[in-house]
């Protein structure tokens, strides 16, 4: 069996009763019914996939995958497609604002190389799972075959399983790759039939004219590879991203190992919306960091069931709402564990 299939064969609902008994819990703390907000449904749904009342929140881990695109020759991006590759090295030195946001967080950051046009030599913090050096431009040919989409997936996939197998309490997802709000926007218009306009936006910040051609561009890209909305690998393959299918599996393999997995931005929840394509049940597992700026990715999460936790107009990705979003969810899940209840406290309930 392969690894995909064995870690879409390991996947289990979340408990319903077990959400129920953890808000009994929570209904019993010193405050009125429901006063925390959502604090108390991330901490009812964390503790319930944990399988435990008092769940550890660490260690905790972002992932960013990076990976190039074929489609950037078109000049979809405000950026060069060297930044890729050079921001794999900014990572590596901690200098980068998922850096930065994973230390306020007290996360670890690691790289993950699936797609780079570059041969990085071996680094601290730096997994080498090259599977192509870059995709291809979608709009000529598909971006993988239908084998390097799997491969990208079970990357993701192997890393969860070993996140588990290492004791990691919380994954988070992030992504490095100059291009990838296009195949983003793709994935979310060949999923839902909308307008390619509708969920197509300016990334690094495109003006109006190269918005428009970006625009055209995934409309033809669509309308060449027909990718069938019921075979979430086959829209992958076409016209998806090597760091998009290794998020997928990621979040995939969070599911199966019961990880609770945060969920970055624009481009980590088009890895998310193939993910819980693939299996109905992953989504419970999601936490969704942040609402977008991308206008695209309202809908994503729609189609996910999952209310972004922040809305700071982020637009970077990288994983950097993922970590901010971390610090919201231990938070609630200390309460949980630590806030006295009516009976501790001698408070009339
Ligand atoms: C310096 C720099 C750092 C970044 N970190 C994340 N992104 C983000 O921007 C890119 C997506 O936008 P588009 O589709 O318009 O290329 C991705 O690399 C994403 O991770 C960055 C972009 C730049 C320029
Ligand atoms: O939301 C994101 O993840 C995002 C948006 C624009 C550019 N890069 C990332």
């Amino acid at each position: 069996m392969t690894l995909l299939q064995s870690a879409l064969d390991r996947i289990t609902p979340v408990s319903s009763d077990l959400i129920a008994q953890t808000q009994a819990r929570l209904d019993n703390k010193t405050k009125p019914l429901g006063a925390l907000g959502r604090l108390e449904e991330i901490a009812a749904r964390y503790a319930a996939i944990a399988g435990n009342f008092a769940p550890e929140t660490g260690p905790k881990v972002i992932y960013t995958f990076a990976g190039d695109h074929g489609i950037v020759e078109e000049g979809v991006s405000a950026c060069p497609k060297e930044v890729t590759t050079q921001m794999v090295f900014n990572f590596l030195r901690g200098g980068a604002g998922v850096n930065v946001l994973a230390r306020h967080a007290g996360a670890e950051v690691r790289v993950v190389d699936i797609g780079v046009d570059h041969e990085f030599e071996p680094a601290p913090g730096l997994h080498l799972c090259k599977v192509a050096r870059g995709t291809r431009n979608f709009t000529k040919e598909s971006a993988m075959t239908r084998e390097e989409a799997i491969a990208a997936l079970e990357v993701g996939i192997a890393l969860a399983d070993r996140a588990k197998a290492e004791g990691i309490a919380m994954l988070g997802t992030g992504d490095m790759g100059i291009g990838n709000t296009t195949p983003s926007s793709a994935i979310i218009a060949a999923l839902t039939g909308c307008p390619v306009a509708e969920v197509t936006h300016r990334g690094t910040g495109i003006d109006d004219a190269a918005l428009q051609k970006k625009i055209g561009l995934i409309e033809a890209g669509l309308a060449l590879h027909r990718p069938d909305p019921a075979d979430p690998v086959d829209l992958l393959a076409k016209v998806g991203g090597l760091e998009i299918g290794g998020i997928a599996g990621l979040v995939l393999g969070a599911a199966a190992n019961r990880i609770p997995v945060v969920v970055d931005g624009f481009i980590s929840t088009a890895g998310a919306l193939i993910a819980c394509e693939l299996h109905p049940n992953v989504k419970d597992y999601v936490f969704a960091a942040h609402a977008s700026v991308e206008i695209g990715h309202r809908r994503m999460l729609q189609r996910i069931d999952a209310e972004p936790i922040l809305d700071l107009q982020l637009r970077l990705g990288e994983g950097t709402g993922a970590a901010l979003a971390m610090g919201i969810i231990e938070a609630a899940v200390k309460i949980l564990k630590e806030m006295a209840t009516f009976a501790e406290a001698g408070v009339t309930p």
